[in-house]
């Protein structure tokens, strides 16, 4: 069964805290926060006060996904923050090695993501030194985009990886995601279903979060 991570970028910000109570009695194991500087990707979403005001009303696990050229800057506020796990593009820095190493200097847990035109390849050389990889399953920059199937290849191919050298880092999807392709996606390796517009934009939000884990059973 997959794990699931809730993106509020399609949450209600004027009822935020209701929305991220929601998930979390819905035993969501992540809470995925979409951190977008407007240079890496068009849009702009929110900084490290807002992950700060999020860990003062919840427990739940931070996976913060930073779509930001030169996130280097942004790591010690992010993990000052209270972030749990931080995610920084391979495509988005010249020291990816060292980014991730200052992650795990500030006690967090490192994600190295890649976009749906990045090979596997890229991130071969920091496999080594992650607690999570992020694949990314549509391009990045917005909520509700239509998933890219090419993607599958790419989680299936750094799934083999993971089994033959031992590691056990987790392999999260992000963009796209439902209860129809999380299903190849989870066949592939994926461990954790990052979902916005699926889970939130609906009444029930936690019958859809079943869903995901009923497909992946
Ligand atoms: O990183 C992201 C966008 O860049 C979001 O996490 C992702 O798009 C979630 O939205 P949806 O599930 O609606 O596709
Ligand atoms: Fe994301």
């Amino acid at each position: 069964m997959i794990k699931v991570a809730p993106s509020i970028l399609s949450a209600d910000y004027m009822n935020l805290e209701k929305d991220i109570k929601l998930v979390d009695q819905a035993g969501a194991e992540e809470l995925h926060i979409d951190v977008m500087d407007g240079t890496f990707v068009p849009s702009i979403s929110y900084g490290p006060g807002f992950v700060k005001a999020i860990r003062q009303i919840t427990d739940m696990y931070l996976d913060v996904h930073m779509m930001v050229q030169n996130p280097e800057h942004l790591i010690p506020a992010m993990a000052e923050a209270g972030a749990d796990n931080i995610g920084v593009h391979v495509e988005a820095t010249p020291h990816i090695h060292r980014a991730l190493q200052l992650i795990k200097n500030a006690g967090k847990d490192a994600e190295v993501v890649i976009n749906p035109g990045t090979p596997v390849e890229m991130i071969k050389p920091v496999l080594h030194m992650v607690d999570q990889v992020l694949v990314m399953t549509v391009n990045p920059g917005f909520g509700g985009q239509k998933f890219l199937p090419e993607t599958v290849a790419k989680i299936a191919e750094l799934d083999a990886i993971k089994k033959a050298n031992g590691y056990d880092f987790d392999i999260e999807i992000d963009g796209g995601i439902n209860n129809e392709t999380v299903v190849d996606c989870y066949k592939a390796g994926a461990t954790v279903a990052v979902a916005g517009s699926y889970v939130y934009n609906t009444e029930d939000p936690l019958t859809r979060i079943q869903a995901l884990r009923d497909a992946t059973k």
